[in-house]
């Protein structure tokens, strides 16, 4: 009898690899009920929460990144690989995957590597428009690598290369939930434009600045905000808010139900990150991106300026923002012509199907895998 599809999915650090990760596993197990899912992470990472919080089992491995300033650092770094080496290879020697998945991010390294090195079938999914290091050194291995932009054949392997989008958490998408319903959960009054501010999974600091320094406007002003301001800097923008009084503005460090959020949104800031474009496109939310100065390769300039190229967005620079940002948001959110035509370019750039066609080529990997080995 044929056994269960088991399926290993690793990567995480940011909710940028984490969620599209737990979008394919949800792919999986809508086409294979039976699969068996075992997610690897990094310990002390917010997959650690994250993913046992959507319904799947984690194990931590003690993975950490390379400190590119400080080498002497490096050691404990090349320490912590190795345990995590091997600790990968306990994991997949015990759940015996028929293939592996990497999104990205310190755990998909050690992973994947070892589970190429014992023979099973890998697949990447690289979420940006310029290839992470952790995903150019595995793609050599990689059966299959799955893209979000075009022109991907710079970094990896023409022939191995899938343009499938990245996957975005099905109950994004898949909701009724009206605009009233999401001002609502906000405690916000659905008479008045919203804006919402996000900063990517982690908060963004520039963003966050730029909210604070207009805390006055935004007060005698007739529009409201839903403010994501990240761990870090939460208790800062709480004191703030404070000084205040009674602000149109609901402030908090991380937004559980962007369904909600979404809803509510009629106006989108954000930084430029890979999973956030890729829910904008798909729910034709009218944005102005912020791209973070502080990534690899600059690549969210590059993930926003796919976008400015097609109408689609309005781009501020992270050194602008402060002079720019707010006013830029003002301007728009009273432009109805000029957030119908964002929104309907945004759309046309969306992939709706990015999770099941990456879980059906996770299938087919594991499936001449299982049928070569015999189980
Ligand atoms: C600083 C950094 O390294 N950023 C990278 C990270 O971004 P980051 O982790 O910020 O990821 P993305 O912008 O891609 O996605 C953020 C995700 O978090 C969700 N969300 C956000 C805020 C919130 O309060 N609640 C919530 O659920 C969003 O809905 C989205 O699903 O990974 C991305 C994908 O590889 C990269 O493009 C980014 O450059």
């Amino acid at each position: 009898m044929e056994e269960k599809l088991r399926i290993i999915i690793s990567g995480g650090g940011t909710g940028g690899h984490i969620f599209p990760a737990v979008s394919i596993a949800n792919a999986i197990k809508e086409q294979h009920p039976d699969a068996e899912i075992l997610f690897v992470g990094a310990e002390g990472r917010m997959e650690m929460q994250r993913v046992p919080a959507a319904g799947y089992k984690i194990e931590g491995l003690p993975v950490s990144g390379f400190d590119r300033k400080n080498m002497l650092k490096n050691f404990a770094v090349l320490y912590k690989l190795a345990k995590s080496q091997l600790k990968a290879y306990s994991i997949i020697k015990k759940f015996k995957p028929h293939a592996a998945v990497g999104v990205g991010g310190y755990a998909s390294g050690p992973t994947l590597k070892m589970a190429g090195l014992m023979g099973v079938p890998t697949l990447i999914q690289e979420q940006n428009s310029y290839a992470g290091v952790t995903n150019k050194l595995l793609a050599k291995k990689a059966k299959r690598i799955c893209v979000a932009y075009d022109g991907m054949e710079r970094f990896f392997e023409k022939e191995k290369i899938i343009l499938t989008g990245n996957p975005v958490r099905q109950g994004l998408v898949n909701n009724k939930i009206t605009r009233e319903e999401g001002i609502d959960s906000f405690h916000l009054d659905s008479s008045k434009k919203t804006i919402l501010v996000i900063g990517g999974s982690l908060g963004a600091r520039t963003i966050n600045q730029c909210i604070m320094a207009n805390l006055k406007r935004i007060k005698e002003n007739n529009i409201q905000f839903i403010w994501q301001t990240g761990k870090i800097y939460f208790e800062q923008a709480q004191q703030e808010v404070k000084k205040y009084g009674d602000l149109p503005l609901y402030v908090t460090d991380f937004i559980s139900s962007m369904e909600h959020a979404y809803a509510a949104a009629d106006l989108v800031i954000s930084r430029a990150g890979a999973g956030s474009i890729s829910e904008f496109c798909l729910l034709g939310k009218p944005v102005i991106l912020v791209p973070s100065p502080n990534v690899a390769e600059d690549h969210q300039t590059k993930n926003a300026l796919a976008l400015v190229d097609k109408s689609a967005a309005l781009y501020i620079k992270d050194s602008e923002a402060i002079d720019k940002l707010v006013d830029a948001a003002m301007d728009a959110i009273g432009n109805e012509q000029l957030l119908k035509e964002l929104s309907e370019n945004i759309k046309k750039l969306a992939f709706p199907n990015s999770a099941s066609i990456i879980a059906e080529e996770v299938y087919k990997l594991a499936n001449e895998y299982r049928k070569k080995n015999g189980n």
